[in-house]
């Protein structure tokens, strides 16, 4: 975790920490991404990597549902239950959810397996539910500074969808819809997130528990690409009743 505060942080200073720790802990850092961006991985690795990141698509409305429980404030409620309809849609509008079927569709999934999270890897489950848990029992303006890895989204999904464009034939635009909407909702998610903790946490105690809720965040998304690192590239130990792209489930 992170050292301990000594003083209380200016609101500009808070924020110069939190980037400090996307820059140093987010997951564009990790190998994993280095070879999905980078055309390195075969379809079989594609398809573990989408299958998986499923498990953490399917836990985000959780989370938001699970911290919407824990606010009093009705304005911000009313703010936080946009996430939720992003991911599960609503009328006409299919969600974020929807859009990640339509990807892993396109590498030849099994919608009813995909869904299901048996193929997904153990730590790949622990990892989204850690999440959820982390958001169900602290206090909301810690759950919220959870969601802050978000502040460097946009960038990532830059690079991944040039990226995977550019490098893997069996991509095309239409699978990728999913990333180019995220383009616009992640800052606008971020940016409230941002100004909500620097305003509402003042405390010495508040401030280290959302730079250490910023931390934990980055190791969620962390731990899920070690997993996919470790079971699909090297030493390519996959878990019992894991995915395995050399037997394929469907
Ligand atoms: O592709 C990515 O690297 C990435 C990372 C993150 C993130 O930083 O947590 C999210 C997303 N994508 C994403 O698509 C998304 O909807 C999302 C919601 C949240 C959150 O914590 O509420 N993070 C992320």
């Amino acid at each position: 975790m992170n050292k301990p505060l000594t003083a209380v942080l200016s609101p500009a200073e808070l924020e110069d920490a939190l980037r400090t720790i996307g820059h140093e802990r987010y997951h564009n850092r990790h190998p994993f991404h280095h070879l999905l961006h980078g055309g390195k991985l075969n379809f079989g690795q594609v398809q573990a990597w989408a299958l998986n990141r499923y498990c953490y698509q399917a836990a985000i409305p959780r989370k938001d549902a699970a911290l919407i429980s824990r606010i009093h404030d009705r304005e911000l409620r009313r703010e936080w239950v946009q996430r939720i309809l992003d991911h599960d849609g609503y009328g006409d509008e299919e969600g974020g959810i929807e859009r990640w079927l339509v990807l892993t569709d396109g590498l030849g999934l099994s919608r009813d397996y995909v869904i299901s999270r048996q193929g997904a890897l153990p730590a790949t489950v622990f990892a989204v539910e850690a999440y959820v848990d982390f958001v169900a029992r602290h206090p909301p303006v810690v759950a919220v500074a959870s969601c802050l890895t978000e502040l460097f989204a946009p960038a990532i999904h830059k690079e991944r969808i040039v990226g995977l464009l550019e490098n893997y034939d069996f991509i095309d635009d239409k699978v990728l819809a999913y990333f180019r909407r995220r383009l616009s909702q992640a800052p606008r998610d971020a940016d409230f997130a941002l100004d909500y903790v620097k305003r509402h946490a003042t405390t010495l105690a508040e401030q280290q528990g959302v730079l250490d809720a910023l931390t934990f965040k980055c190791n969620v998304l962390w731990a899920q690409l070690d997993a996919l690192y470790a079971a699909y590239v090297a030493p390519g130990m996959i878990p019992p009743g894991a995915f395995d792209p050399s037997q394929p489930p469907c």
